[in-house]
């Protein structure tokens, strides 16, 4: 990871010389492009998409001075939202679980690995069960437990753990639905992995609900939380076949490894800065 290395995530109304100014203002500023991925919603007044990773000496010192000569040169001229952001940014991820194990457990064993793009800083549950598994691994585990009369109370304690100490939160099989306030308050970014092929199946236990409908795949859906209840934008799905022999509990053995890993992959892109949410859907680079 080079301290020199950025990047720029833009989207903004389409037109002609988009690329051209972005790609100028970099060359002027010594900055060499390494990687560029671009994408419209279509030919003529759609939307434009753009991920850039570039090199630019002395970043670091520069960075304040780059973001705003940026946004007066190109940004404010497209009508861009953007973000630049350095390669070797800290990303802190806080992860929030309940019994549910294998979410839990697959991001710390990616993050072990450095293969999540950050580093879990923390882990909060509604239950003390993984306490020693995750301290054993040097990790603070708080415990927070929430009912529906507590709710209020919860959520007051875990932003007292999760205000100014992490970039993401990450929802690991958490069973508990968070309030519209909590999500304002905590002013960041928050990916919940869903156990079924969304929209289907909203809400709480999507493999019984699968099993009564007779379905042939089951799925996982990563996406960003909202207030609405498993209908933020999503990142990454994927499915299993299942057949007429799968009971519930054979439902949820199956779909286990697909929550897994459509958790790992959203959590990465995001933190890889690929993920840009417009308009409800996201473009993933
Ligand atoms: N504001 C949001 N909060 C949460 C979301 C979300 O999309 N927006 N996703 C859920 C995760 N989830 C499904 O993926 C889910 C979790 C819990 C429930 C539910 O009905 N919980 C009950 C309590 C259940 C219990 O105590 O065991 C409740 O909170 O009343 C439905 C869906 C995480 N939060």
């Amino acid at each position: 990871m080079s301290a020199d290395r950025a990047r720029l995530l833009i989207d903004c109304p389409d037109g002609p010389g988009i690329v051209a100014a972005v790609s100028g203002f970099l060359a002027t500023c010594g900055a060499n492009i390494v990687e560029s991925d671009q994408h419209c919603t279509r030919a003529v007044g759609g939307h434009f998409f753009m991920r850039m990773t570039f090199d630019v000496p002395d970043l670091a010192g520069r960075l304040t001075a780059l973001r705003e000569g940026f946004r007066t040169e190109v940004a404010d001229r497209f009508a861009m939202a953007w973000r630049l952001t350095p390669e070797a940014h800290p990303r802190r991820v806080a992860i929030l679980a309940s019994r549910e194990p294998h979410c839990l457990f697959e991001l710390l064993y990616r993050a072990e690995r450095g293969e999540v793009g950050g580093d879990v800083v923390q882990v909060l549950s509604n239950h003390p069960d993984h306490r020693a598994a995750v301290e054993r691994l040097g990790i603070p585990y708080h415990h927070v437990p929430a009912t529906r009369e507590t709710k209020p109370q919860a959520e007051d304690a875990l932003l007292e753990h999760l205000r100014g100490t992490c970039d993401l939160v990450v929802l690991a099989r958490y069973m508990q639905i968070l309030s519209g306030d909590f999500l304002t308050r905590l002013g960041l970014p928050v990916i919940n992995i869903h156990h079924s092929f969304l929209p289907a199946f909203v809400g709480a236990a999507p493999y019984q609900q699968a099993l009564d409908r007779g379905v042939k795949i089951v799925g996982a859906t990563a996406h960003y939380v909202t207030e609405e209840l498993d209908s933020g934008p999503i990142i990454e799905q994927d499915v299993v076949r299942i057949d007429h022999r799968a009971d519930v509990a054979e439902l949820a053995r199956l779909g286990a490894d697909v929550e897994r890993l459509v958790l790992g992959r959203a959590v990465r892109w995001h933190l890889d800065d690929r993920v840009i949410v417009h308009h409800g859907s996201t473009v993933v680079f």
